[in-house]
């Protein structure tokens, strides 16, 4: 049995759909054929399913890096072989209003994870198979603006005292910022999986979150079910 997961040996499929929020994997859960519980332990709600004829997983690996890492390391413990984040992240730019979907092909690594894994020089990649399914999967998205781009990764979400440096991945061009792709696209990089993430945005990142964080809108369910079902398509059709 994976120790956190709690998902029994030979249980998971080896495609696989993680989110941060346990309420966002029963809600893609819902949306497969033959749902059932593989297991729910800590922030680590597993469910199994089929999609089209293909068995997914469907996981959720809470917020930040270091959780998520111990969920993606016992995925691929697990077996997994294919990894598609679905999450949700704040845009750069005005113009990528919430509501928009953003592709993810690579993150910057402003975390603290992945440098206890690997040298600061090492890329966090995501899959370019992976990435074109969810490319060719987003002509599902007719209506919705879909920007394909690097994304970035951070630890803190609420600001302390030093600034983030939202400023400079900005004007280099970075799209949007959460907070697990960098550890997703490192480890299955060292474990020999295929991933990629598609986000839901949500907001500004650079505004002060804590005046205006609000992912419970209308505009952002409807993106979240939107990203769950290209995520659904790009798995399957790897
Ligand atoms: O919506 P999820 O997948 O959790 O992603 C984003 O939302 C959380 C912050 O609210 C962080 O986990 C961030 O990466
Ligand atoms: O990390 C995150 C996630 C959603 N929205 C943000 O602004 N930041």
């Amino acid at each position: 049995m994976l120790p956190n997961l709690k998902i029994a040996s030979g249980d998971l499929p080896e495609r696989v759909i993680v989110c941060g929020d346990p309420g966002r994997s029963e809600q893609i859960a819902g949306m497969l054929g033959e749902t059932r519980v593989l297991a729910k332990n800590r922030e680590y709600h597993s469910y199994a399913g089929v999609w089209n004829g293909t068995a997914v997983a469907v996981v959720s690996h809470g917020v930040g890096a270091p959780g998520a890492a111990v969920c993606f390391e016992e995925l691929a413990m697990g077996g997994a072989s294919s990894i598609i984040r679905v999450g949700t992240a704040g845009s750069y730019h005005k113009e990528v209003v919430p509501g928009s979907l953003v592709i993810s092909t690579a993150a910057a690594r402003c975390e603290g994870l992945t440098h206890q894994l690997v040298p600061a020089g090492f890329p966090a990649l995501a899959d370019r198979d992976v990435v074109d399914a969810l490319v060719r999967a987003s002509g599902l998205a007719e209506g919705t603006l879909v920007k394909t781009g690097i994304t970035l990764t951070l630890d803190a979400f609420y600001t302390g005292v030093v600034p983030f440096p939202h400023q400079q991945y900005k004007e280099a061009g970075v799209l949007a910022a959460e907070m697990e792709n960098a550890a997703l696209f490192v480890i299955a990089a060292l474990r020999g999986m295929r991933a990629g993430a598609i986000l839901a945005v949500d907001g500004y990142a650079d505004a002060d979150l804590r005046e205006v964080y609000n992912p419970h809108t209308d505009a952002v369910s409807k993106a979240v079910e939107l990203e769950a079902a290209i995520a659904l398509a790009a798995i399957t059709a790897l």
